[in-house]
């Protein structure tokens, strides 16, 4: 897939002093969901902001569609859509009156078709006379991704889609987001919910202190990174660890009444079968066992921790 925005060698230094941003390249491929993950304060809405032509970037080369978004600002602008974290928005006005306004700032002619497309998309069609102001919360976030999607962009950014909605809410969004993907917007979200990167995106890329950290495929991601752990409830409290299976990967939880084996889920052993026979051996009874792989908190949580403070996995 060939990439749709590419950013080059990109710093940010605020009027402040502040250096927001430190030296990025990315590229984002055509028809993917990039998952742009930090913790507060990382420089992930800077980083959308200066793409989007909001903020001017300090150094660095960044285009999108093939337009430098500096010296090509108004037909790099016109391929993208921005969903901002802040609901902005005239509440006065009629849902369609704000989204076909929205359509015209981009010079683009009327199309009724298309507006209506995305308004029943995004179950706005039965709301388009209500006025913005009467709509709930879920709903107004609707229209400003509607108002992004106005004027037939193929990039759409989302920064925060979900922030402080609710568990039902957010999962038609996603259902949404992917709905765009088949007709093949490229979609950039940033998102503190990891379980949001780890249903949605194709590729994750981390940012702490203004740094890229990390940009990897989610699958191979999990895979390199994805540890298992076998969980045996055991019948009797273990004091320690018998002798012979202190060299085990093996941890006692729960005041000795739980077992924790980790295995690789890469190697072509994981050594389960003679975990077994050895608590046999020992005498060693389990009433019950599961199995846990390790999720993307975890592991950018250990990605982050030595970096930045982290505020990641809010549930409601
Ligand atoms: N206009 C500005 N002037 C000075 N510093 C700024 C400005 N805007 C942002 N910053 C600083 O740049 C850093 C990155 O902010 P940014 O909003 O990009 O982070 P973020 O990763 O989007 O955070 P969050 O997840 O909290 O939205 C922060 O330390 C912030 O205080």
């Amino acid at each position: 897939m060939s990439a749709i925005i590419s950013v080059q060698q990109l710093s940010k230094i605020y009027d402040s002093g502040f250096q927001a941003l430190d030296n990025i390249s990315l590229e984002i491929k055509r028809g993917e969901i990039f998952a742009l993950l930090g913790p507060n304060g990382a420089g992930k809405t800077t980083m959308i902001s200066i793409i989007c032509g909001i903020v001017n970037p300090s150094s660095g080369v960044i285009t999108a569609d093939g337009h430098d978004i500096i010296r090509d600002y108004r037909a790099a602008r016109t391929k993208i859509g921005l969903v901002p974290q802040e609901l902005c928005t005239d509440g006065f006005e009629s849902v369609l009156t704000t989204v076909n306004f929205s359509r015209g700032l981009f010079g683009c002619p009327p199309n009724k078709a298309y507006i209506e497309q995305i308004l029943r998309q995004l179950s706005l069609w039965d709301k388009r006379n209500a006025r913005i102001m009467e709509l709930s919360g879920g709903m107004k976030r609707r229209v400003m991704i509607a108002k992004a999607l106005s004027h037939e962009p193929e990039i759409l950014f989302l920064d925060e889609p979900t922030a402080g909605v609710d568990v039902e809410l957010r999962r038609d969004m996603w259902e949404m987001v992917r709905g765009l993907r088949a007709r093949g917007v490229t979609i950039i979200l940033t998102t503190h919910y990891i379980e949001e990167a780890e249903e949605m995106a194709d590729r994750i890329g981390v940012i702490s202190r203004g740094k890229l950290i990390l940009v990897e495929e989610k699958n191979v991601l999990m895979d390199k990174l994805g540890q298992k752990q076998l969980r045996l409830q055991l019948k009797k409290s273990l004091q320690e660890l018998p002798t012979e299976l202190q060299d085990y990967p093996l941890s006692l939880a729960a005041d000795g009444l739980e077992l924790i084996y980790h295995f690789d889920t890469k190697g072509d052993q994981t050594g389960i079968a003679d975990l077994f026979r050895r608590l046999d051996e020992h005498g060693i009874d389990y009433k019950d066992i599961q199995s846990k792989q390790r999720s993307l908190e975890e592991i950018f949580v250990s990605l982050v921790s030595d970096t930045a403070t982290v505020e990641v996995g809010a549930v409601e």
